[in-house]
């Protein structure tokens, strides 16, 4: 059920925040792949906690151990298991509220679902979970390298600070320059300020994760229900708080008319090419060969250190305020979230694509 995504090329996670550790089994990775463990261990520091002061401070370096599926540095085409012990959980910080729920965490949801808490910190529902997404799409991205496939994001906007580029007028090569992944580095400064001002104030703040796919080959998708986009939308909105996806012109294109809005084909070589790209680099549920690109929005963290109106399980009124240690916004860390899960699924669409005709 929940615990596991993708269709030939799959991963099933698991673990919570406070338990011993988490991990990933991934199916369906064709052999004979080479698997390059310091793309990993790069992948895994860009996500970690504690990697700067406008991060969560709790302090895991994210090692991982590659349990299965891999041999003298290549996939053997057999399931890949991966584990990542947790080594710094603190979770006499959450017993103030063993029995209160955060508002706006999934403690109230969890409860409802499970009727059993595990009240040592998010449980389940903890953005550490994506620790071993990250490691799965680290292996989905070195598959779509081989086929000349990239993926990049970057942070586009914190709170009201918006970037006014789109992704071809940045320099994405600077995106990892700055502590807040956004690669124009005045607005990086900027963002900077206002998550350590927010963070400084017991508060915290939401922000939009931008991303591109370059290289992908027309042909990927399905013209119903699994449709290309709605398939990126899924993943996008089954990272922890997701609460929007838009993708080619997205909200914005209402303003435009379809004189405007149309992508108008042109032959370039052996290739069927559009003049603008409003579709994304998806028609019809399908990729057409140009950039897929699309926006993520977070909200703002849910556990602030601000006393806030609840309700305990027994159903009383209470005031809660968060302790510990909380990213006071989560996009700099999202970004690498956002690369696994559009790699994973762009990975098992490639290898479905290879069904789609003779
Ligand atoms: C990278 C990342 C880090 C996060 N860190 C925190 C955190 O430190 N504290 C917190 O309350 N929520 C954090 N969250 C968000 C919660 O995990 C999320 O709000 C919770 O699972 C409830 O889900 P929902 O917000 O999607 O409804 C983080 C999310 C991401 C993607
Ligand atoms: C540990 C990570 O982030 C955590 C995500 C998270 C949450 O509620 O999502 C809450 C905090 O964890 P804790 O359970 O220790 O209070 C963050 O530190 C991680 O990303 O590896």
């Amino acid at each position: 059920m929940g615990n596991s995504f993708g269709k030939i090329f799959k991963i099933s996670t698991f673990g919570e925040s406070h338990g011993l550790g988490l991990g990933v089994v991934i199916e369906g990775c064709p052999a004979g792949l080479e698997i390059d463990e310091a793309f990993i261990v790069q992948e895994m520091q860009r996500r970690k906690p504690g990697q700067s002061k406008i991060t969560t401070q709790r302090k895991e370096e994210d090692e991982f151990k590659i349990l299965s599926g891999v041999f003298e540095g290549k996939s053997t085409g057999t399931p890949i298991g991966m584990v990542i012990m947790n080594t710094d959980q603190k979770s006499k910080d959450y017993g103030h509220i063993a029995d209160k729920f955060r508002p706006s965490h999934a403690d109230f949801t969890y409860f409802e679902k499970y009727g059993i808490r595990d009240y040592r910190g998010g449980g389940r529902s903890s953005a550490r979970e994506t620790a071993a997404r990250v490691a799965a799409g680290a292996i989905a991205k070195m598959m779509l390298k081989h086929y000349g496939i990239s993926i990049q994001a970057y942070v586009s906007q914190v709170g009201s600070l918006a970037l006014e580029q789109s992704y071809q007028e940045l320099d994405l090569s600077k995106t990892e320059d700055s502590i807040v992944r956004c690669p124009d580095p005045q607005k990086a400064e900027e963002m900077i300020s206002l998550i350590d001002e927010v963070r400084k104030s017991r508060d915290t703040i939401g922000g939009i994760v931008s991303c591109v796919a370059t290289g992908v080959p027309a042909g990927l998708g399905e013209p119903v229900f699994d449709r290309l986009h709605a398939e990126l939308g899924k993943a996008m909105l089954s990272i922890n708080a997701v609460k929007g996806f838009e993708y080619g012109s997205g909200f914005e294109g209402v303003k435009m008319r379809g004189s405007e809005h149309n992508d108008a084909f042109y032959q370039e070589g052996d290739r069927v090419r559009t003049r603008t790209n409003h579709s994304g680099g998806i028609q019809g549920g399908i990729s057409n060969g140009e950039d897929i690109y699309f926006k993520v929005a977070f909200k703002p963290v849910a556990t602030i250190m601000i006393d806030q109106e609840s309700v305990n399980e027994g159903g009383d009124s209470v005031t809660v305020s968060g302790k510990g240690r909380h990213d006071p916004c989560v996009v700099p860390r999202a970004v690498p979230i956002v690369e696994a899960m559009a790699a994973l699924v762009l990975a098992d669409y490639l290898l479905i694509s290879r069904t789609n005709k003779l």
